[in-house]
């Protein structure tokens, strides 16, 4: 099973090719695409922390000088890792009005950061660079248009049949999710990595009290009735004590059980683990081994 980071907002972060290097890290969500498109025509706006140079596309809040992420795209992929970039975040304003906005945004993002070379009246904020696929962190002001952008996405994917682009989703872990249920039930996801997290009914501290909040189980079933029932589940954690709302943090030992009951009790469904977030992963090592590689090491348990 796969480790799932979050990279780009991490306090006084590495750039993204020391995270390539770790082993332990099997996909990486670039965040964020941060503004959103309002109205056809305009143009999303992104933040990679403390990445990038602070330039902008004229008139746009679109990073246009993200060197080392151009620059670290190729050593990550050349190490097999999955690129992925993430659309929402904290600080989104994340409305879709409209279908034709949906429909935009899905193609800015394609022509944007796909495959190069299809359509040049469109920025390349990571040059010939193309990601793996599109992560939906919806947090708010959702709820409608993300199933018309995936669905736009796909159509796009099959102009390639001979790469492989992934869809994936950020949900919290109360059911139903407010943002991304309708389009987990009515377009195609390959990973879920539900934020068990941040929220007291359902986080995955509640496994260690025995309550039965926890609610893989409930995730599972959604996964199985939604547009593709072979998506992967993974089980989103912090990072590190600091990394999210206190008292959601988990130590390896603590996973360690929930990651060995939950993996055999649903061998097709779970995907692995997620973390919040790459850097202060790093910079929680516990004997000697970062988060992630505890993470790493209980997967292969
Ligand atoms: C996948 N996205 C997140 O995990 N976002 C996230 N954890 N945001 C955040 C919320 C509260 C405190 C710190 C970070």
């Amino acid at each position: 099973s796969n480790v799932a980071v979050y990279y780009g907002q991490g306090a006084y972060q590495p750039r993204l090719s020391h995270f390539c290097q770790e082993t332990s890290l099997d996909i990486i969500n670039l965040g964020f695409i941060n503004v959103f498109p309002k109205a056809v025509g305009d143009w999303p706006g992104s933040n990679f922390g403390n990445q990038c140079d602070g330039t902008v596309y004229e008139g746009t809040e679109l990073l246009s000088g993200c060197h080392q992420i151009w620059e670290d795209i190729p050593i990550c992929k050349e190490l097999g890792k999955t690129v992925m970039l993430s659309l929402g975040g904290e600080t989104a304003y994340e409305d879709i009005p409209t279908d034709e906005v949906a429909e935009w945004f899905a193609d800015f993002l394609w022509y944007s950061f796909g495959p190069p070379g299809q359509n040049d009246t469109f920025p390349r904020p990571f040059q010939d660079n193309q990601v793996d696929g599109f992560d939906f962190d919806i947090e708010h002001d959702g709820g409608y248009g993300y199933a018309t952008m995936i669905q736009r996405l796909r159509s796009h994917f099959a102009d390639f049949p001979d790469e492989t682009f992934y869809i994936s989703g950020a949900p919290q872990c109360q059911l139903p999710d407010a943002q991304l249920s309708d389009a987990i039930s009515n377009s195609h996801f390959d990973f879920i990595w539900v934020q068990w997290y941040n929220t007291a009914a359902c986080s995955a501290t509640n496994f260690l009290e025995g309550n039965g909040l926890f609610n893989f189980a409930e995730w599972a079933k959604v996964i199985q009735d939604s547009a593709n029932p072979a998506a992967k589940l993974f089980i989103g954690l912090p990072a590190s004590e600091e990394a999210a709302v206190d008292g959601f943090y988990l130590s390896p030992a603590e996973v360690y059980p929930l990651v060995d009951i939950y993996m055999n009790l649903y061998p097709d469904t779970f995907g692995g683990v997620m973390l919040w977030e790459a850097t202060a992963s790093d910079n929680n090592t516990i004997n000697g081994y970062n988060y992630a590689q505890h993470m790493k090491h209980i997967l292969h348990e």
